[in-house]
């Protein structure tokens, strides 16, 4: 339940939550059961970023070397209408996978371009080192 009528958007909800409020118990049980499902979620989406941007730097490595701009506009018209498209197909609002692509496309390009300063060098993207 919300702690005052003024801050209804921020309820914490565990295990101190269903104990001040056992009528709400078996809405907190089923929302910790789907927290562990988007939680796993995460993970795999957190994996496959990781994934993406190790690939998208190795196109920056090759068009850096090739000397190739970061962007290229008809590839990302090709991507806008296709995850669009798939996105409808999933059920998911066209806005948001455009979003999802505005986001990954616009960090691969800065990456492209820091990979060209630095001569080809991917470690320049290394946050481990
Ligand atoms: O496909 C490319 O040419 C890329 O550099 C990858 C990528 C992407 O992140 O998908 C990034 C920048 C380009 O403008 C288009 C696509």
């Amino acid at each position: 339940m919300s702690e005052t009528s003024s801050d209804w958007q921020k309820t914490t909800i565990d295990s101190a939550q269903a104990a001040a409020h056992p009528e709400t118990a078996q809405a907190v049980a089923r929302i910790k059961a789907l927290r562990q499902t988007i939680d796993n979620i995460d993970s795999a989406a957190i994996a496959l970023l990781a994934e993406r941007f190790k690939t998208t730097s190795q196109v920056g490595v090759l068009k850096a070397n090739a000397g190739f701009a970061p962007e290229d506009t008809k590839r990302e018209d090709y991507q806008i209408e296709r995850l669009h498209r798939i996105a409808i197909d999933a059920g998911l609002d066209p806005e948001i996978a455009e979003m999802y692509r505005e986001f990954v496309v616009t960090e691969a390009k800065k990456r492209h371009q820091r990979i060209a300063d630095a001569g080809g060098d991917p470690g320049v993207l290394d946050v481990f080192a």
